[in-house]
């Protein structure tokens, strides 16, 4: 299978490293394109891929043709490509915001499209990832999306309107997670553990607790108690960030940024 990336920025460089160390596809079945040489240098030497400037190139060569621009850009790139894409090619958007009949609209032919939301945790193996196709697509092209995905992670078929919500609660999670470590890594060297080792602490604590939730199935109010001693540490700083509206705070972020989503 080919597989083609139009843009090659973090979110398709982690799916790309995700995509060669599962062996997924073979690095020479994959290339991508990029607006600037420098861009093109680097991820053609990070990844081992080859990487072209002309999109049309890239439309061309795909069986599965991911569309790795920012939501911004897709309209010029789909009126760029779209009378070279073969019709039986599968077209991926990782965009939030823009929806099926949007890009179908724009393509002015019938094709299958496939909505995703992806998140950069692909980059080692620990993305979560949902998928969505337009009517034109089978179960068996839709199946071929989900293979392509879970070579760097979970993936899940959703409706479409729920893939708003992904955005929030997964594709953008990761930087209010890395927020997160950096503030307990910073809190920790401020108490006088050095940094590196303060990151290796706060991180693997988060990896575990995530582990946890996935694993035991327990409610996570229940995994926390766990952790909370009658009159111990924890209950502190439980009391702390309850007075200054951790819960509220996250629920605010997300919805924020789902609304955002929306107005792409
Ligand atoms: N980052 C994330 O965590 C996630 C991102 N997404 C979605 O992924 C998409 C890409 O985002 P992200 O990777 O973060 O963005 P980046 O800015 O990191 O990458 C964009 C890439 O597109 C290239 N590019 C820009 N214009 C063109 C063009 N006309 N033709 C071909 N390539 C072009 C850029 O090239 P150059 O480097 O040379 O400028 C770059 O390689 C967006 O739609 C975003 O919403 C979805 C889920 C998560
Ligand atoms: O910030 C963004 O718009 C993209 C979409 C999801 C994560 N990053």
């Amino acid at each position: 299978m080919k597989i083609g990336f139009i843009g090659c920025g973090n979110m398709a460089s982690a799916m790309i490293g995700g995509i060669i160390k599962n062996q997924v596809v073979a690095p020479a079945d994959i290339l991508a394109s990029a607006k600037t040489e420098v861009s093109r240098e680097k991820k053609k030497e990070e990844l081992g891929i080859a990487m072209t400037a002309d999109n049309r190139e890239v439309a061309a060569f795909a069986e599965v043709l991911i569309l790795a621009v920012k939501p911004f850009y897709y309209e010029d790139v789909i009126k760029e490509i779209r009378d070279v894409v073969a019709d039986d090619t599968i077209v991926v958007s990782i965009a939030p915001g823009k929806k099926l009949t949007w890009i179908e609209g724009l393509f002015e032919k019938p094709l299958k499209i496939v909505r995703t939301m992806p998140n950069t945790p692909a980059l080692v193996g620990e993305g979560m990832s949902c998928v969505c196709g337009n009517a034109k697509c089978s179960s068996e092209d839709v199946d071929t999306v989900c293979r392509i995905f879970a070579g760097f992670g979970k993936t899940e078929i959703v409706e479409e309107d729920m893939i708003d919500v992904v955005v929030g609660v997964s594709g953008s999670s990761p930087a209010y997670v890395f927020m997160f470590i950096e503030a307990m890594a910073d809190a920790a060297v401020a108490d006088g553990m050095p940094r590196a080792q303060a990151y290796r602490f706060a991180a693997q604590a988060v990896l575990g607790s995530a582990k946890m939730v996935l694993e035991t199935g327990k409610h996570p109010g229940e995994l926390k108690d766990m952790v909370c001693s009658p009159k111990g540490t924890t209950i502190e700083a439980v009391r702390v960030l309850e007075e200054k509206g951790l819960r509220s705070a996250v629920f605010e972020a997300m919805k924020a940024c789902v609304k955002k989503g929306r107005e792409v």
